[in-house]
């Protein structure tokens, strides 16, 4: 990770915007796999999207209570960069993703994470920590009260940001990054162009 705050779009399926994420300054984008998500895309799609990007910028894969083996054969194939977990994955999934030379995201809801004891942390063999709302993909926001002063590892924000939330929210938790689905979307399921603009310039433009 760079020393500018890391910016993930996600939910891409489509060349216009996986190129106007990469226009834009994003640092990486991201196909979702998991099942039951109006973003969900093939192998066959997002190995042609990730065909496009240029080096240096993450492809990242969303799954969800996917056997670990099948994740990691699906990323394989498309050339994913890294996965992001966002299931009931264990210790040893995570070793198995990281084994087969991926960089991995341990997706958890805000809520859950608080609640854990700093064993149950430190249990996950995780490169990075990703904080959501409850339902992941809905737009919802976290509750940013309940996260400041709380995470003391590496960490992204995601869960309900918008180009018009997202400065406040990171100027008031500090994350490493940052990651929006629904907030650069024109109807459920459909990225917009502007918005995907507008998110990476407002996260740019923090002091
Ligand atoms: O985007 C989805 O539909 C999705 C489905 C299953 C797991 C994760 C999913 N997306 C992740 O949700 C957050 C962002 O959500 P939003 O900005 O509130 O829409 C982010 O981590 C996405 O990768």
């Amino acid at each position: 990770m760079s020393d500018q705050r890391w910016i993930k779009i996600c939910g891409l399926s489509t060349p216009e915007t996986v190129d106007a994420a990469v226009d834009a300054g994003a640092d990486a984008v991201g196909f979702v796999f998991a099942a039951g998500s109006p973003r969900t895309v093939t192998a066959d799609t997002a190995k042609q999207l990730v065909e496009r990007l240029p080096d240096g910028i993450d492809a990242v894969g969303v799954f969800r209570d996917q056997p670990i083996d099948e994740v990691v054969g699906i990323a394989s194939e498309v050339g994913l960069t890294t996965l992001q977990l966002h299931g009931g994955e264990s210790a040893s999934d995570f070793a198995r993703a990281r084994d087969a030379g991926f960089f991995t995201i341990r997706a958890v809801a805000a809520q859950d994470y608080l609640g854990e004891t700093p064993e149950q942390r430190a249990a996950s063999d995780h490169d990075l920590l990703l904080l959501d709302a409850a339902v992941p993909g809905s737009g919802h926001l976290v509750d940013p009260a309940t996260l400041t002063g709380t995470v003391d590892e590496a960490w992204i924000l995601a869960g309900g940001l918008t180009p018009a939330n997202v400065a406040d929210l990171v100027q008031r938790l500090d994350p490493d990054g940052v990651d929006v689905s629904s907030g650069v979307e024109s109807s459920r399921g459909v990225k917009d162009v502007a918005r995907i603009r507008a998110f990476v310039e407002a996260v740019r433009s923090i002091p």
